[in-house]
């Protein structure tokens, strides 16, 4: 097989997987909107097409009857343009009439679109966020903008009505001067393969530049957003972020200019073909009309329908180009949507047992994430025990946040397993077996919501329940600081939002605190929950914690060893491994690495 053949069966199958995305899309669409944009645009083309050839009636109905009469009747030729231009008037309602239905449609395609969006980005696993290829689909999917899929829909839809003119205007060119039609279809031909080539090669070039606009997206969001305003304008380095998002987009602008040009030169030596097959047609029409070859109705259709042609052939043409420029948005929207989560709930998946007796159990635990070599945990084996204290000490990245993610289930060990009650949670449904733990992350979230939604959140079944949200605003110290709002627990937490409020780190850590503590779960753990909070609030805090934790197993990752030092039992984590475990006691006699931790910290205080 040549391998011109190969390449034209290529395009063919590219063309057919274009349309089928651009149909896959459609199942996000109102189907009664799809009908009437598809009849209202049946209607246009019937009564514009209707309109000309109404237009060639009167034109040979005049010269018939001026042959035979010498008074014209007026009222007749009024009749014949009222006629035509009811059918003119009537195309451009339903022209107007579509276009209404088809923006309809493309709303309803963008927001169920989007809700698709989030729907997969909520349901995929946290290694998603490893890896750049998510990054490069979801953010695509996203910065492609809300209006995405409605331009997608309004330009397949416009194809479909300009390819349906097109064809009609053939149709009724073929009956009344079928020798124009050749040369009609060479100039539309010329102008798709234009636009089709140089669409495609802006198409490779978005692919080949999705990383350095990915880095100047970046460098424009560290410039605008607020979690870096303090620092940037403290080191003055405005002008850096300037000039880096500069030399990206200096490059990427090249090479778009550069696709730009010639395809500006390109299309203005095809308008030039375009308008000399218009003044051919004319002319070869007019020259049939001289030599009486031609009727005058035939001249006046054959013109109406080329100046009709040169606009449906352009709006065909430029949808269609528009519409393979969406193929990049549609193939990373597609490629997003059908990311399948490896973490799916099993068809059958255990129950989870009522009463934890047991506990979660990490039995020889080896991790690397997805995106890395290096085991983050390496043969570890902890026990959380219901009802116990457990804490969890170590230096700066020796893996304690990572064991946090494997207890809930946010990854999956590659060697060992995580079992709860003797059984290995894989057997259970995810987003059950994470409903046992609540968990406050270093990093916690901090929404723009009030002050009640940040702590309901954990646990949207207890709703109703004000007095257990308090309970647990107490617990933490944040039931003062929301009493001190001006709408107190319905205070909204950002300034993002009129009447809104910023509170300091300490007092979001409180809040953060009390949504862990509110959940009906087994477990709660908490990673370095304390860190932001003054000594007299953590003492608060930890004063009597394994009472609090009414018969819940605790795990507390902390550097404060005046916390760490009530633990029932307690790990020391090591570049990924434990390296000591016992209660504080034992550990002191170990004399190894928490004791000298213990010993400098009280070193410190002593001094
Ligand atoms: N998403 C990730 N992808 C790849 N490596 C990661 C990821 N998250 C953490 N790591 C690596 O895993 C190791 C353990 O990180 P982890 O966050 O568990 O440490 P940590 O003990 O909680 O540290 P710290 O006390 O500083 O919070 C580190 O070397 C870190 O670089």
């Amino acid at each position: 097989m040549s391998s011109k053949t190969v390449s034209l069966s290529d395009k063919l199958s590219r063309s057919f997987v274009l349309w089928g995305k651009v149909i896959a899309l459609l199942k996000f669409s109102d189907k009664r909107l799809g009908i009437f944009v598809f009849v209202a645009s049946l209607f246009e083309i019937a009564l514009t097409l209707g309109a000309l050839f109404a237009v060639k009636l009167a034109v040979e109905d005049i010269a018939q009857t001026a042959k035979v009469e010498t008074d014209i009747d007026l009222a007749r030729v009024m009749g014949s343009v009222v006629v035509v231009l009811a059918l003119f008037l009537g195309g451009r309602i339903m022209h107007s009439l579509a276009n209404y239905f088809r923006a309809a449609q493309g709303f309803i395609v963008s927001d169920y679109v989007n809700r698709a969006i989030q729907e997969r980005a909520v349901a995929a696993d946290l290694s998603f966020y490893d890896s750049s290829l998510y990054y490069d689909t979801l953010e695509r999917a996203r910065q492609a903008g809300a209006q995405r899929p409605a331009q997608v829909i309004s330009n397949a839809l416009n194809v479909f009505r300009g390819g349906m003119m097109l064809l009609g205007i053939a149709v009724v060119l073929f009956f009344v001067e079928w020798r124009l039609l050749p040369i009609s279809l060479i100039a539309v031909g010329l102008m798709l393969v234009v636009q089709v080539r140089f669409t495609r090669q802006r198409f490779h070039l978005q692919r080949r530049l999705v990383q350095k606009e990915r880095h100047a997206s970046y460098a424009d969001w560290v410039m605008t957003a607020q979690p870096f305003a303090k620092e940037i304008r403290l080191w003055d380095i405005g002008a850096y972020l300037r000039a880096q998002y500069m030399n990206i987009r200096k490059v990427v602008r090249k090479d778009y200019l550069d696709i730009e040009r010639r395809k500006s030169i390109a299309e203005s030596l095809v308008s030039v073909v375009g308008t000399l097959v218009v003044l051919a047609s004319a002319a070869f029409i007019l020259y049939r009309f001289s030599t009486g070859q031609a009727e005058l109705s035939d001249l006046i259709m054959v013109v109406l329908l080329l100046v009709r042609a040169e606009t449906a052939g352009r709006d065909f043409v430029t949808s269609l180009s528009k519409l393979y420029d969406d193929q990049l948005f549609l193939t990373q929207l597609f490629t997003f949507l059908d990311l399948e989560p490896v973490m799916k709930p099993d068809t059958t998946p255990k129950p989870l047992p009522a009463v934890a007796k047991a506990g979660v159990v990490l039995e020889d635990v080896t991790f690397s994430y997805p995106a890395s070599e290096r085991p983050a945990l390496r043969n570890v084996s902890l026990k959380i025990k219901p009802g116990q204290f457990t804490a969890l000490v170590g230096g700066n990245g020796s893996g304690k946040t990572t064991l946090i993610k494997l207890l809930c289930r946010l990854y999956d060990p590659q060697e060992g397993a995580v079992t709860y009650d003797g059984e290995d949670v894989r057997s259970f449904d995810p987003i059950a077996y994470r409903r046992q733990f609540s968990v406050i992350f270093q990093d916690f979230a901090q929404f723009a919501y009030t002050g009640r939604d940040n702590m309901r959140l954990s646990d949207l079944g207890r709703d109703s329940d004000a007095a257990r949200l308090e309970k647990a605003a107490r617990l933490t110290g944040a039931h003062e600081v929301l009493e001190e709002l001006p709408h107190k627990y319905d205070t909204v937490l950002s300034r993002m939002f009129d009447g809104g409020v910023e509170l300091s780190g300490g007092q979001w850590q409180k809040i953060a605190l009390s949504r862990a503590i509110f959940p009906d779960s087994k477990f709660i753990i908490l990673d370095e929950p304390t860190s932001a909070i003054d000594p007299n609030a953590e003492a608060e805090l930890f004063d009597g914690f394994r009472e609090k934790l009414e018969g819940r197993g605790a795990l507390v990752i902390s550097h404060r060893l005046s916390t760490i030092r009530q633990a029932d039992y307690t790990y020391v984590l090591n570049n990924g491994r434990i390296a000591e475990e016992g209660t504080h006691e034992e550990l002191i006699r170990q004399n190894g690495r928490y004791a000298e931790m213990f010993e400098r910290q009280g070193r410190g205080y002593r001094s």
